[in-house]
């Protein structure tokens, strides 16, 4: 039997994944994550599909996502001595303007992809660290890069550009999205459960330390809130979203920050974080109920709002939207605080489902069904690695 681990480096947490490749989808062995990386009390989650529990609760330090890797490849050795992993497939934020689909990796490669980091600072280094430290763990396994911006890579030109001289989009200045494998999860699911409604108008929320929302049409990306960097649309655990430009001008020539001192203060003091001065984590903010968190949470929650207003109008109305991400398929307050007021677009919720976390949330006469679906993004790796190794069965070029 032969195996795919699965990398996937979020920007607090690291999930990963042990599948047994089959001549059908592949099959999860083990799955787990370590969460809120370097901070105090790091959680660590792993379970086999027997549902036998390999790690859970507090981790001592984990500072940063190299020692979330280390923590993830001894636990796999540990557990599953026997594996024989064929494959490694890793997350990466970051495709640039042409990739839309997996591919593999390879010394070079990952050297063109650093490239890239720049625009995604808190992903795409520990995306390609996990890459390189899988080189060195599993050296006769190929290694598997799918990217969050290839889901989105047909999108409208409209939704691609910024208005700035042409030049720019030339030179790769484009509203990329990310988020695009639990998008494609989503997809895929929904395709399976609900083929009506995936052939339709669909907005998913992806909510989680990242956040933002993809507008589709039959299953495809014609939308997202993100756009050149992870930067942009919804405010996130400790990311701006969509800022004026102008502010960045304002920092720099009256505040007199640099450029490294901009980038510290969007991507890492800002968001939940920075309006609440307490935490990025909506679980904190959901407890603390004071009125920074209860403001950080109401910011958070009416620009969703705002934005699937946007998204409504640009699909000429909806048929479904979909929670997604550890927030929106698991706070009941904010999945509660966004449907509010929204009635005038059809959407309905029912309280005693969103309650209990059903998969459908909506009441039976809502017009927009309200569904909240766990994502599975290691699935989709797991998926594509298998299609690439069925494809070329030796992958491993350097
Ligand atoms: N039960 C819960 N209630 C509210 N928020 C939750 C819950 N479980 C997880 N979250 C939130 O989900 C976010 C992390 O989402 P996740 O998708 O795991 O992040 P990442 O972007 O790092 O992949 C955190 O803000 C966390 O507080
Ligand atoms: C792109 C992005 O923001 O990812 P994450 O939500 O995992 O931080
Ligand atoms: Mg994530």
């Amino acid at each position: 039997m032969t195996h795919v681990v699965t990398l996937n480096a979020g920007s607090s947490s690291m999930k990963f994944g042990l599948f047994e490749l089959t001549d059908d989808d592949p099959i999860m062995v083990c799955t787990g994550a370590v969460e809120r990386i370097g901070e105090p009390e790091p959680l660590v989650k792993a379970k086999s599909s027997d549902g036998s529990v390999l790690a859970s609760g507090t981790a001592g330090e984990i500072r940063d996502h190299a020692a979330a890797l280390d923590w993830v490849l001894n636990l796999l050795a540990r557990s599953f001595p026997n594996s024989d992993v064929t494959a490694v497939g890793h997350r990466v934020v970051h495709g640039g303007p042409e990739i839309d689909a997996p591919v593999p990796l390879t010394k070079a490669s990952i050297q063109e992809l650093d490239k890239l980091s720049p625009f995604a600072p808190l992903h795409q280094p520990h995306n390609l660290a996990g890459a390189r430290a899988a080189m060195e763990r599993f050296p006769n396994a190929d290694q598997i890069a799918c990217f969050d911006t290839a889901f989105h890579r047909n999108h409208p030109w409209e939704n691609d550009v910024f208005a700035l001289p042409r030049e720019y989009y030339d030179k790769g200045v484009r509203r990329y999205g990310f988020h695009g494998l639990s998008y494609e999860f989503i997809s895929d699911h929904m395709a399976k459960t609900a083929p009506l409604l995936h052939e339709g108008r669909v907005v998913v929320a992806h909510l989680g330390n990242g956040a933002s929302m993809c507008a589709m049409i039959g299953g495809r990306s014609v939308g997202s809130t993100m756009g050149f960097s992870a930067l942009d649309g919804l405010p996130m655990g400790s990311r701006c979203g969509q800022l004026d430009p102008g502010v960045v001008l304002y920092l720099m020539d009256q505040e007199g920050l640099s450029a490294d001192e901009i980038s510290d203060l969007l991507f890492r003091k800002s968001g939940l974080l920075g309006l609440s001065g307490l935490s990025n984590d909506m679980r904190t903010l959901e407890k603390a109920d004071t009125r920074e968190s209860r403001q950080a949470i109401s910011y958070f929650t009416f620009r969703i709002r705002r934005e699937l207003g946007a998204m409504a109008a640009i699909l000429g109305g909806i048929d479904a939207l979909v929670f997604t991400g550890g927030i929106g398929e698991n706070s009941r307050l904010v999945r509660e605080r966004v449907c509010s007021g929204m009635g005038w677009l059809g959407i309905e919720l029912n309280p005693d489902a969103n309650a209990d976390n059903d998969r459908i949330i909506s009441t039976d006469l809502s017009r927009v069904v309200v569904m909240a679906i766990p994502t599975n993004e290691e699935l989709v790796i797991a998926r594509a690695a298998a299609d690439l190794l069925a494809k070329r069965p030796r992958l491993r070029t350097a």
